[in-house]
């Protein structure tokens, strides 16, 4: 489903090589933890898989595409076929809880009359259909990063990438997140989450693939956590 294949990335300006050969090749439905030292890679692995930034040398294939032969609009597209989360949830600040995931909708071309069905289901799935009309400065942190999970999910998308998504959560907050995660996952979609904590790792037994100073080093089918 995404394919790495011997990516290199260095940031011109900081000649900072964030990337250094790294293979990695994760199936269809697959689940994997990404995790190593802040500076490790994380982030730049998985904009490489959003094409937000292209590899220095190597290529990335994203369900059989080589993300080098896309342009315009089927960036796009690409892009479509993705659900991204990140550690500060990049809600829309002016608008309602429902009417950030409606925007997303609307930008998918989903029909209008569907609107209300689908966000309310989503709103379930993350637990906060409470909230649905709600600004976002009026979320506490673990509702905020709930929707953009939602946020992330509405599209049905495929694949479900996500930086650090329990990050800024306390431990029982960090637990329910990771079961929205795990019902993704069950829901047949590859979902690959880069994080720093032991806590979610140890609790849901999957693969962890490590990065040490832009270098995968280690790869294990149900990891432990070491990094
Ligand atoms: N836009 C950029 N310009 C220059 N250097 C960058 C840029 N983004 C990241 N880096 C550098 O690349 C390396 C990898 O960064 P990256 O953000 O991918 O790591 P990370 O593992 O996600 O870290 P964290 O856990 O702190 O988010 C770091 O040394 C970082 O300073």
């Amino acid at each position: 489903m995404i394919h790495f294949h011997r990516v290199s990335v260095e940031y011109p300006r900081t000649k900072t090589m964030a990337l250094y050969n790294v293979n990695l090749e994760v199936k269809k439905g697959e689940f994997v933890f990404l995790v190593g030292h802040s500076g490790a890679g994380k982030s730049t692995l998985l904009g490489l898989a959003l094409k937000r930034l292209e590899p220095t040398s190597g290529a990335v294939y994203v369900a059989g595409q080589n993300l080098a032969n896309l342009r315009g609009n089927r960036v796009a597209l690409h892009r479509r076929n993705i659900g991204m989360v990140f550690q500060d949830h990049r809600l829309l600040a002016d608008l309602t809880v429902e009417e950030n995931l409606a925007f997303i909708l609307r930008v998918l071309g989903v029909d209008p009359r569907e609107w209300k069905k689908r966000i309310v289901r989503v709103l379930r799935t993350v637990g906060i259909v409470h909230k649905r009309r709600a600004y976002p400065y009026q979320l506490s942190v673990g509702e905020a990063q709930r929707v953009a999970i939602a946020r992330a999910i509405i599209g049905r998308p495929p694949i479900v990438l996500a930086d650090e998504p329990t990050g800024n959560l306390d431990p029982e907050n960090a637990v329910q997140v990771l079961e929205i995660f795990k019902a993704i996952h069950a829901s047949g979609a590859t979902v690959i989450i880069a994080t720093h904590s032991r806590e979610l790792v140890e609790a849901y037994p999957q693969r962890v693939v490590v990065l040490r100073s832009g270098q995968l080093v280690r790869d294990e089918k149900t990891g432990t956590y070491a990094l």
